[in-house]
């Protein structure tokens, strides 16, 4: 069955959502937007980039491609929406994947399993998962490692799914490596001086999506919305400024990334459904691989991923799609409201000290059939 024809009306975005999120019979993707191809319609624009704002050598140090080789696409409508389709580095995304499940799920950082968990039983959540995850092969039933529990993560000032807000008593420092990876992507997007401040990582598995929302809890919305996807492909719908407004189905593949700036940063938005047979090409065969006999291609003298920890990341990633989205959630010069200026915590975090609907309810993050 075709996408039903979407009207301007109270429930187009909805009908649309259920269309994609359904599994039987599945649904007809013909019309959904695949940058990975190039400028296919002629929604798909094509948009420059700043390639003079990021050096090879620093694009490179990220695990990105040189800005001037990256392919850039905006959407006919959208003004400030930017799709960048994979600028990873060959061998580059494990490091970032690894990133997103052994680092960034560690302690100060906040997950949904410690709304309902002692700080004891998720403190090691990968070294919780990790044997289990290498041995027990494909499709054995076992009980859920904690990695699979995972739904949400946040970093720096940590979203509160309840109150919809950011404050400045709940703030850890922020990583500098993802800090530094998405001030390129800004700088390259049009928008330096990006100061990355909060983090939301949504882990989802294949019966997970992420509701109709929009991200409009950061004080300054001059600032753009990064979104980073690893692993299995899904479907991401694009509306209007209004919750009813029909949206644009396209996929994202494992190393996309999304800028929203602009108009395009309060558009509605939503992940009805992360892809089991990913659409040809593949991104995950190839990109995502660590690219066999040829050598690993590591990030800021992280080095590779070594065998151990590729055998958990890529048993995990079978069957699963992270997605970081990062913020700026202060402009220059701006603070909370009833905090002076210049009290604010350092963002910047030095180290590594180091919530799917996102109808956010109170462990917020993506929503599965089975949580
Ligand atoms: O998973 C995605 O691609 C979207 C995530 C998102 O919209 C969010 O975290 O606000
Ligand atoms: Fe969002």
């Amino acid at each position: 069955m075709a996408a039903p024809m979407v009207e301007r009306g109270e429930d187009a975005f909805r009908t649309l959502f259920k269309f994609y999120r359904r599994k039987h019979p599945p649904p007809d993707l013909s019309n959904v937007l695949d940058f990975s191809k190039g400028i296919v319609c002629d929604k798909v624009l094509s948009t420059n980039l700043e390639v003079s704002a990021v050096s090879d050598g620093e694009a490179s140090r990220a695990g990105l491609r040189p800005v001037r080789d990256w392919r850039a696409f905006g959407l006919q409508g959208c003004p400030g929406f930017i799709f960048i389709a994979n600028p990873f580095l060959r061998g580059s995304q494990p490091h970032w994947l690894r990133r997103c499940l052994k680092t960034y799920t560690q302690k100060p950082n906040v997950c949904n399993l410690d709304m309902h968990m002692s700080p004891n039983e998720t403190d090691d959540i990968w070294g919780k998962s990790a044997d289990t995850l290498r041995r027990v092969p494909c499709g054995k039933k076992e009980p859920k490692t904690l990695l699979e529990k995972l739904r949400w993560v946040t970093l720096g000032y940590h979203y509160n799914w309840n109150t919809k807000t950011y404050s400045p008593e709940h703030h850890t420092p922020f990583p500098a490596d993802l800090q530094r990876l998405s001030g390129l992507v800004a700088a390259a997007a049009g928008f330096p001086g990006f100061n990355a401040e909060a983090g939301i990582l949504n882990y989802y598995r294949f019966d997970s999506s992420l509701g109709i929302h929009v991200d409009e809890s950061e004080l300054d919305l001059s600032r753009p919305l990064l979104s980073f996807c690893f692993g299995q492909s899904a479907i991401f719908l694009l509306g209007g400024p209004r919750r009813e407004d029909p949206p644009t189905a396209m996929y994202m593949h494992s190393g996309d990334v999304m800028v929203m700036s602009g108009q395009s940063r309060l558009l509605y938005h939503a992940v009805p459904r992360i892809l089991q047979d990913p659409p040809p090409p593949c991104s995950l065969g190839t990109s995502l691989s660590r690219g066999q006999g040829s050598p690993e291609r590591g990030v800021s003298g992280e080095g590779g991923v070594d065998g151990e920890d590729w055998a958990v990341c890529s048993r995990y990633i079978q069957s699963s799609r992270v997605n970081m989205t990062v913020r700026q959630v202060l402009g220059p010069g701006q603070s909370f409201p009833g905090v002076p200026k210049g009290s604010a915590p350092d963002a910047e975090g030095g180290g590594e000290g180091g919530g799917q609907k996102r109808r956010r309810s109170s462990s917020g993050g993506t929503e599965s059939s089975d949580t």
